[in-house]
């Protein structure tokens, strides 16, 4: 069994007390930029800052961490969105989590779980999330299909991760339009920023907004994924464990326009 089959099992655990019950946060009355919208539009590398306080490759990464003053952080360093990572047994987080987040700042928020039933999907609208997460590889074509469509009903944006070539063609038959390059292999944990240049090569030359997930702990992790054409970079661990978050993320921001001749 697999981490991401033993997460996995983990959530089918869950559904039923989910099911039982109806989220019940406080509503949260935010219009949100379009996460996409930044993506596509953007000249400099855009930074989704994560909220992590633990993972099953890493354990404990930052338990002391408050997300509301970690998030707070990562707005006025200019983070494009904020994920908050709600799944608990193997990564410590809740709902409340997103919650709090949500409350605190107006950027775009990514409820950061594994994904196999719409119910999940109302938990983190509640929760206040703009955006969710839906894993390629944790999927079925059919649940992928239905969730996607679930969530983009509820005026949520969609970031698909995918992990390899095969991955990703399944993420564009659904017409994914911001898709995710997961760095990190989530059955073997082994992380290799070359994953991003390779699926990179894949993609049909049109408008969507590509991110690279995984592993980014500098400038020049984010130049070689900028390089490989991200327009974004989805990163936890090194901005959760950083003395500055204000420099480190800020040292992720660089200029990603093309100068005319050369190639990306
Ligand atoms: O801490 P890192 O290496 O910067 O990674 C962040 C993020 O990409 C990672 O947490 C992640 C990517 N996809 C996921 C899916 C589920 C849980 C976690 C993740």
């Amino acid at each position: 069994m697999t981490i991401l089959d033993r997460i996995i099992a983990q959530k089918e655990l869950e559904l039923p007390a989910l099911l039982a019950s109806a989220p019940n946060f406080p509503t949260i009355d935010k219009v949100r930029p379009s996460l996409y919208e930044t993506l596509i539009t953007a000249s400099t590398l855009q930074v989704i800052s994560e909220m992590k306080r633990a993972s099953p490759s890493k354990g404990d990464i930052a338990t002391h961490i408050d997300p509301v003053e970690q998030a707070r952080q990562y707005e006025e360093a200019g983070a494009a969105c904020i994920s908050v990572l709600t799944e608990q047994a193997f990564f410590k987080g809740s709902f409340e989590d997103l919650h709090a987040v949500a409350n605190a700042v107006n950027i775009p928020v990514l409820c950061k779980d594994f994904m196999i039933h719409e119910v999940q999907i109302d938990y983190a609208k509640a929760a206040g999330a703009s955006i969710i997460l839906l894993i390629v590889a944790a999927l079925t074509d059919e649940q992928l299909k239905a969730l996607y469509t679930y969530a983009t009903e509820k005026q949520l944006e969609v970031l698909v991760e995918v992990h390899d070539t095969e991955e990703l063609q399944r993420a564009l038959n659904i017409g994914a339009k911001i898709i995710g390059v997961n760095n990190r292999n989530l059955k073997t944990f082994e992380v290799s920023l070359t994953t991003t240049a390779e699926i990179a090569q894949h993609l049909p030359p049109s408008s969507i907004a590509f991110i690279s997930e995984s592993g980014i702990w500098n400038a020049e992790d984010a130049q070689f994924v900028a390089n490989a054409g991200a327009k974004g970079v989805l990163v936890g661990e090194s901005l959760m464990v950083s003395g500055n978050v204000m420099n480190s993320l800020k040292a992720l921001q660089i200029d990603i326009i093309a100068k005319v001749g050369e190639k990306r």
